[in-house]
């Protein structure tokens, strides 16, 4: 029988289209002990976050950390979830929303979570079924990391082997010292420093933490966060602020990377700081580790060890300074496609 081609209007044949798909971490679905304890669960499950043999951590994971863990994390959540849910899937659906005005009808934005819903594979066959060919994937962490940025592309890279007709696929690369991303973060954190009524003498840059290890097997994280740590405070240019590099979120026993963001804010308030700000250049967006772990337990660690102002500034989220930075790298990466 002689093969034949698919009538043109057949939900196969595709349009060309060009797609970006922006993704971030995930979330529970509701702030509730069932809902954080699926997430956990597909979370910690990926081996490209905890490095130790399954054997070995399932046993761990199931008998005692899904045990315990998701009613403290669902208590955390409770304290700082919206009328739109999650604050980081709120956040990176507006970020979607407003990339896909400035990018305008020629390309299709849309947005997954890495962990939990959207998920990856489901948006990248709504895009497919959409007509898009050309697919950007772009994970949302300026700092790369196998455990977050790597994880991503394996996702799509499961998805895409189990496609006859795939799309073309590329990735956004980490944009830790993108001249547009320090820039952003500079405006936008010299913006809200200006608006304190208080005059910080510190200011803290957090990033989240990772186990040392994966620095000694030769993960770029560690480097990445200290370069843009660098490069922001030579765009700052606030000789009279005193800037400190920590790392927060710590997860289990492992010694991982230092300073610790919290030990250092009881540190910073028991040698005499009195007023500090804090910022988190890793997070697009603002999620649990900034809202709960810096806004609220920072704030109680810095007050209870003797600080009296401290603030919580931002994330670029879906501001004017961030979104001008993800459509400059994003358009970049389209050239070519559009
Ligand atoms: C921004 C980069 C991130 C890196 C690097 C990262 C590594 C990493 N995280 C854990 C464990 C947990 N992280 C959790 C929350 C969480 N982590 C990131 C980002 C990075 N993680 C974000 C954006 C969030 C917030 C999610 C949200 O819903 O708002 C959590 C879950 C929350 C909790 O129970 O505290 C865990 C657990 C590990 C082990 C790790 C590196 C190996
Ligand atoms: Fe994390
Ligand atoms: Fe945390």
């Amino acid at each position: 029988m002689q093969a034949q081609h698919l009538p043109p209007d057949h939900p196969l044949v595709r349009s060309g289209g060009t797609g970006v798909l922006l993704v971030n971490l995930g979330t529970p679905d509701a702030p509730e002990t069932a809902s954080v304890r699926r997430y956990l669960r597909e979370f910690l499950s990926d081996r490209r976050v905890i490095e130790i043999p399954q054997l070995v951590w399932q046993p761990i994971l199931r008998g005692i950390i899904l045990n315990t863990r998701p009613k403290k994390s669902a208590h955390a959540y409770r304290q700082v979830w919206t009328e739109q849910g999650s604050p980081l899937a709120a956040i990176t659906a507006r970020q979607a929303e407003k990339l896909q005005a400035m990018l305008g009808a020629g390309v299709r934005v849309d947005w997954a979570m890495r962990y939990g819903e959207p998920a990856i594979a489901e948006r990248l066959s709504a895009m497919q079924e959409a007509g898009c060919e050309r697919i950007l994937l772009a994970p949302l962490y300026p700092q790369y990391c196998a455990a977050t940025s790597a994880t991503v592309v394996d996702a799509a890279g499961d998805w895409l082997r189990a496609q006859r007709w795939q799309p073309a696929l590329r990735t956004l690369p980490p944009y830790h010292d993108d001249p547009a991303y320090i820039e952003a973060l500079a405006s936008d954190i010299g913006r809200q420093l200006g608006a304190l009524d208080f005059v910080p003498e510190v200011l803290m840059l957090s990033f989240h933490g990772m186990p040392k290890r994966t620095l000694d097997l030769g993960d770029p994280y560690h480097c990445h966060c200290r370069k843009t740590a660098r490069l922001l405070e030579d765009a700052l240019a606030r000789p009279g602020l005193r800037i400190v590099t920590t790392f927060q979120s710590r997860f289990g026993p492992a010694q991982w990377l230092e300073p610790a963001t919290d030990a250092t804010l009881a540190e910073e308030a028991a040698n005499g700081t009195r007023r500090l700000a804090i910022a988190a250049p890793g997070f697009a967006a603002d999620c649990l580790e900034t809202l709960e772990e810096l806004a609220i337990r920072g704030r109680e660690q810095f007050i209870e060890a003797g600080g009296e102002h401290f603030a919580t500034l931002d994330c670029l989220n879906a501001g004017d300074a961030g979104m001008t930075m993800l459509e400059a790298i994003v358009r970049r990466e389209l050239s070519g496609w559009i």
